[in-house]
């Protein structure tokens, strides 16, 4: 397993929830739309970034999915949200990669 901090390792950083309070249900919409929004946009980039990962590993002869590293990515998820987090992460994975069979 790489080093914390080296590349591969996957950031554990606990993140605090910085919502405001609302005060009414159109305002609160309106902010889960942003957050809707920016999470289709991180994603849309996280499954670029992982395409060309997984296309330079097979350049070098790799193999294109690497387990160990999908394992330490899921729990990351979970130390984060628990076992919706593992459900969220196998989902984040099976968009970026496919299915894993593939
Ligand atoms: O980090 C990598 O090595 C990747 O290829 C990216 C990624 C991912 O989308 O997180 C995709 C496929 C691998 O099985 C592991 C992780």
């Amino acid at each position: 397993m790489p080093a914390p901090g080296a590349p591969g390792d996957v950031a554990h950083a606990r993140v605090v929830s910085t919502a405001p309070t609302i005060s009414s249900i159109a305002e609160g919409r309106g902010l889960i739309d942003d957050i809707d929004a920016q999470l289709r946009a991180l994603l849309t980039n996280r499954r670029d970034l992982s395409s060309q990962i997984q296309s330079l590993r097979q350049v070098e002869g790799g193999p294109r999915i690497e387990h160990a590293r999908e394992n330490r990515i899921i729990a990351s998820w979970a130390d984060e949200l628990g076992p919706r987090g593992v459900e969220i992460a196998l989902a984040v994975l099976t968009l970026c990669r496919g299915a894993a069979s593939q």
